[in-house]
């Protein structure tokens, strides 16, 4: 069944088509790669399925519904987003952590959130630190577990291994791939890394020039990319 469709859809911001004519359909529980060169839209993709902007041609529909008619609070509790630059606030990991059950009024599950801490490899003892006492790896991964504890149907990734050594990134890769075969959860990212994308996605979606030029399986888009190089 399909959960996220795009008719259409376009980007423009100040006379610069940053998005063109995206027609695609994503199925529910798949893991989508996202590729494309630097400046392609990426970014801008991800930021239009979490309502941070607005297309300004085309529709976008999460379950057959146009994403503009849902209150963003409400969608942004089933798709969550992940930054290439995590994000945590002032205060403790243990805050950071439990602000998503305030924000979205659920109850705090403290067993949760320790249980997510242990499958990142972050010491629960590290709840207690704030970000400046914490390495970027170590604060990307809170913001990634972050985005999981109110369990999102959809998971936005953007670059969240980038500046991961490799046992970090084969460890969130691992996590992801887990999450999928476990909660049912759809996974759009964005990487550079392709074989990333080879090791995690069932499809690829290649933009180039803010267009998307292929839309297929993993296996296919390799084949595909190996035939144009020959
Ligand atoms: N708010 C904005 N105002 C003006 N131009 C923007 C804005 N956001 C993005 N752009 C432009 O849109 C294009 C696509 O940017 P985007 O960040 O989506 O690319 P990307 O494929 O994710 O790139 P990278 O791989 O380098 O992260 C770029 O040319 C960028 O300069």
């Amino acid at each position: 069944m399909s959960i996220i469709t795009l008719d259409k859809v376009g980007l423009l911001i100040n006379n610069q088509h940053i998005l063109q004519n995206i027609t695609l359909t994503i199925e529910e529980n798949t893991l989508i790669g996202i590729a494309g060169p630097s400046g392609s839209g990426k970014s801008s993709l991800l930021r239009l399925l979490n309502l941070l902007i607005s297309p300004t041609s085309g529709t976008i529909f999460y379950h057959n519904k146009n994403i503009m008619d849902y209150n963003p609070m409400k969608l942004r509790q089933e798709i969550g987003y992940v930054l290439q630059k995590p994000y945590l606030f002032d205060g403790t990991v243990l805050d950071n952590l439990e602000y998503p059950y305030y924000l979205h009024g659920l109850k705090v599950d403290k067993e949760e959130i320790a249980s997510f801490l242990e499958k990142v490899h972050i010491p629960l003892s590290y709840a207690s630190k704030t970000r400046h006492e914490l390495s970027g790896g170590e604060q990307q991964r809170i913001a990634f577990i972050r985005s999981l504890l109110i369990k999102p149907k959809v998971l936005l990734l953007d670059e969240i291994t980038a500046a991961l050594d490799e046992n970090t990134t084969i460890l969130l890769e691992n996590f992801i791939n887990d999450l999928h075969k476990h909660s049912q959860i759809t996974v759009i990212f964005v990487t550079h890394n392709s074989s990333q994308l080879h090791r995690l996605a069932q499809k690829v979606i290649y933009i180039e020039k803010g267009q998307v030029n292929i839309f297929a399986d993993t296996e296919k888009y390799f084949a595909a990319k190996e035939n144009s190089n020959e």
